[in-house]
């Protein structure tokens, strides 16, 4: 659905050249939540705002169902805008008008006829559920709500693609929880796909199916939300689902603290059912203490993690390790 190739973006202010995105390659599926996540500078929004040619991309291209929309003259691109839904951190609402109007004002633009208007709008409201606050002004609206105005005004030229610009950046948790589950249900119900920028882990396991982590301009590792909780590969991916912990971070478990092999083990939510520890202490001559351990629940199932200190014979530590290997049970020795 979108393919993103050899994606760059340079700024240019007086002498300096900053490349905000540097050859970034993403290609993401028709109903898939797509989280890209980085920290503050990292090029989240450079790239997101590249997708609907906001910004300008210096190289690269971007491929939607087909169509390359870098190479799209005005009007083209125009079209292509409609079918690109976008929602913001600071929500952008128009503070003159009302909730109504703010949602009807894309399809006033386009001159439609006002009764259309009329039946889109009502529908919408009462999809975000504030349909009792349609002739209220923006001021009078808690954050949450200004969010779901916003979402309903994104909707509303039924677009195929949602946009998300760290939209729950500037929400408490549990504003944050039910904006999270509107977007979930906006692509239950209507099919979008949603390509969301965050710098919070808690969004990712909330609702991404795939994530891509940003770093320097640079994606620095892509895979399933599942497959990132259970082996993340960069320090950079492994520091933000520690982020979500208060547990004893990998880096902060000193070996030589030790006398035993410390083991970090990675189980998906069938295998966290099952006594598989357990087994392992009463089958191997060993001994294993628990340094650490924490599950995220992620959209489909659970991923834990556990520290463990092992230890016993050199021989037995290997077999216990086999067994676990055999149980579908990810080990990283530390
Ligand atoms: N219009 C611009 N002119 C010059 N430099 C820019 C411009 N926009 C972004 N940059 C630079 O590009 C880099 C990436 O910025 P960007 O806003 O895309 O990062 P981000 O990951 O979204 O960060 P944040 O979460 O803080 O918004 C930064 O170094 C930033 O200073």
């Amino acid at each position: 659905m979108i393919e993103i190739k050899n994606l760059s973006k340079k700024f240019t202010t007086g002498n300096n050249e900053i490349w905000a995105i540097k050859d970034v390659n993403l290609h993401i599926e028709k109903g898939e939540i797509f989280g890209i996540i980085g920290l503050s500078g990292a090029g989240k929004s450079t790239l997101i705002r590249c997708l609907n040619r906001l910004e300008e991309p210096t190289n690269g291209q971007i491929i939607i169902d087909g169509v390359d929309i870098t190479n799209l003259n005005k009007s083209k691109l125009r079209n292509i805008r409609k079918k690109i839904g976008m929602i913001f951190q600071h929500f952008n609402l128009l503070s003159q008008k009302t909730v109504f109007q703010n949602i009807a004002f894309p399809l006033e633009l386009e001159k439609q006829d006002k009764q259309i208007i009329k039946t889109k709008v009502n529908k919408l409201l009462d999809f975000v559920e504030l349909t009792d606050k349609k002739d209220a002004y923006p001021s009078e609206l808690s954050g949450g709500q200004k969010q779901r105005v916003a979402i309903a005004r994104a909707l509303v030229n039924n677009p195929k693609i949602l946009l998300s610009d760290e939209a729950t950046s500037a929400l408490d948790p549990q504003t944050t929880d039910s904006i999270l589950k509107l977007l979930k249900r906006i692509r239950d119900e209507f099919g979008l796909t949603i390509v969301l920028i965050t710098h919070q882990m808690e969004v990712v396991k909330d609702i991404c199916d795939k994530v891509a982590v940003m770093e320097n301009g640079k994606i620095i590792e892509t895979n399933t939300a599942i497959e990132l909780f259970r082996n993340p590969k960069t320090k950079t991916a492994k520091s933000f689902i520690n982020s979500l912990h208060s547990n004893i971070e990998d880096e902060l478990i000193y070996k030589e603290n030790f006398d035993g092999k410390i083991i970090r083990l990675s189980f998906l939510g069938e295998s966290a059912k099952k006594p598989i520890v357990s087994k392992m202490i009463k089958q191997f001559d060993i001994e294993a203490n628990i340094l650490s351990g924490n599950i995220n629940n992620l959209v489909s199932t659970s991923v834990g993690h556990l520290i463990l200190e092992l230890s016993g014979n050199d021989n037995e530590i290997q077999k216990a390790i086999n067994f676990l290997n055999e149980q579908n049970v990810n080990v990283e020795v530390i």
